[in-house]
């Protein structure tokens, strides 16, 4: 545990300093402590410094005198970052530790490296949402709104397999500072960067999780078409903490993100991106049937289809995965098109997005294209 005091208020924060020259800084959301990303630093530990800490009202550290807006929170993180002589770093933000990052990249661009917003929006809730949540815990209790808070938090799935860790998270909540937590929630409130953030140049990087009930993906996606190098990454049956829920895959997104995009050439870029549409069995398969007759073959699709193309962050892996399903249905290519249909359960794909897709391309390509498009999903979807 370490503490400093920063404009009056002890800062409670755990700061692990290799001398890498890379930072890594976490900025929490509302009603946790600097705890929730203990999985994700025991990964990611090796790849750079880890400053986590607890923002004023939350956790450990101390409240503010007076109440803090996004722009409070924001300052006293550079604070710490000053204090710490941390010039710039890879900032991760979740939820309103999101908007707090989104504030710092369009206000202090020279102290970021490259911007992770986890489960966030330029604006999430609404002043009548936000004044209601307000009332009823300043009356009943942070208790009161715990449950609610959980299936906001947390999928269907952890709450059906990790009972201890849900009851933990839920006493996290429930014993926050209640005014820290009220205040928190009134900055949120009264924080409105969808103007803001379209200045935004830095490199960033945003995740959605499927079961996000406070954030939910789509949210998060137009946020991320808002900031000009983003780019989105959704995050299958997780809700608002995938830091939590899913640290494993946080951490390789981020490691893609930060370490190894700069560094890799783009066959190992395409690698990555394939593996992550198709599947490590698929892409094992291939790679074990490869002979030297295909080999300059397969490595032209990994570099331009899968490194060069589908790795862009211009268009979301949902979206590329239905357009080359609506192409590769017209062309009549079945073996390619089940692969796929397969393949929509990495991308983000619904059965309702496919559906629609061969609907659609029964206007522009024909019915017997689509006939045929919908009889090859059936079997895959059956068999699958
Ligand atoms: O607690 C919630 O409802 C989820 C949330 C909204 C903003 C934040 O930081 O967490």
């Amino acid at each position: 545990m370490s503490w400093t005091i920063l404009q009056g208020i002890p800062i409670h924060y755990a700061y692990l300093d290799h001398q890498s020259p890379r930072t890594f800084v976490f900025i929490n959301s509302l009603g946790t402590d600097f705890r929730i990303w203990d999985a994700v630093v025991d990964k990611l530990k090796d790849y750079g410094n880890i400053l986590r800490f607890d923002k004023p009202g939350h956790g450990l550290s101390g409240l503010p005198s007076t109440p803090f807006q996004i722009k409070d929170y924001a300052e006293i993180t550079l604070e710490l970052m000053d204090y710490l002589h941390i010039e710039r770093a890879v900032i991760v933000g979740l939820s309103i530790g999101g908007i707090i990052g989104q504030h710092l990249g369009v206000n202090h661009p020279e102290r970021i490296e490259k911007l992770i917003l986890s489960n966030t929006a330029p604006k999430i809730g609404s002043t009548e949402t936000w004044n209601s949540r307000i009332e009823k815990v300043r009356n009943e209790g942070i208790e009161s709104i715990a449950d609610m808070v959980m299936k906001v938090w947390f999928s269907e799935q952890f709450h059906r397999e990790r009972q201890a860790e849900l009851l933990g998270y839920r006493n996290m909540l429930a014993n926050s500072p209640l005014e820290g937590y009220l205040m928190a929630c009134a900055a949120i409130r009264d924080n409105d960067l969808s103007a803001a953030i379209t200045q935004i140049q830095l490199p960033c990087l945003c995740f959605g999780g499927t079961a996000d009930g406070s954030t939910p993906p789509a949210l998060v996606e137009s946020m991320a078409n808002s900031i000009p190098n983003a780019q989105f990454v959704l995050i299958s049956d997780v809700g608002h903490i995938p830091c939590v829920e899913a640290p494993q895959q946080i951490v390789h997104e981020i490691l893609d993100f930060v370490v190894y995009s700069d560094t890799k050439s783009l066959y190992q870029k395409g690698m990555i991106t394939r593996r992550a549409v198709l599947g490590n069995a698929h892409v094992d398969r291939a790679e074990a049937n490869k002979t030297e007759f295909d080999r300059t073959f397969q490595e032209y699709i990994t570099n331009n289809a899968w490194g060069a193309i589908w790795s862009r962050p211009g268009l979301t892996k949902r979206e590329r995965s239905i357009l080359t399903i609506a192409v590769l249905a017209t062309l009549g290519q079945e073996e390619e098109l089940a692969m796929h249909l397969r393949a929509t359960a990495n991308t983000g794909t619904s059965l309702e997005d496919i559906k629609e897709t061969l609907l659609h391309i029964a206007i522009y390509a024909g019915v017997p294209v689509s006939n045929t498009a919908f009889r090859v999903a059936k079997k895959v979807f059956e068999t699958a």
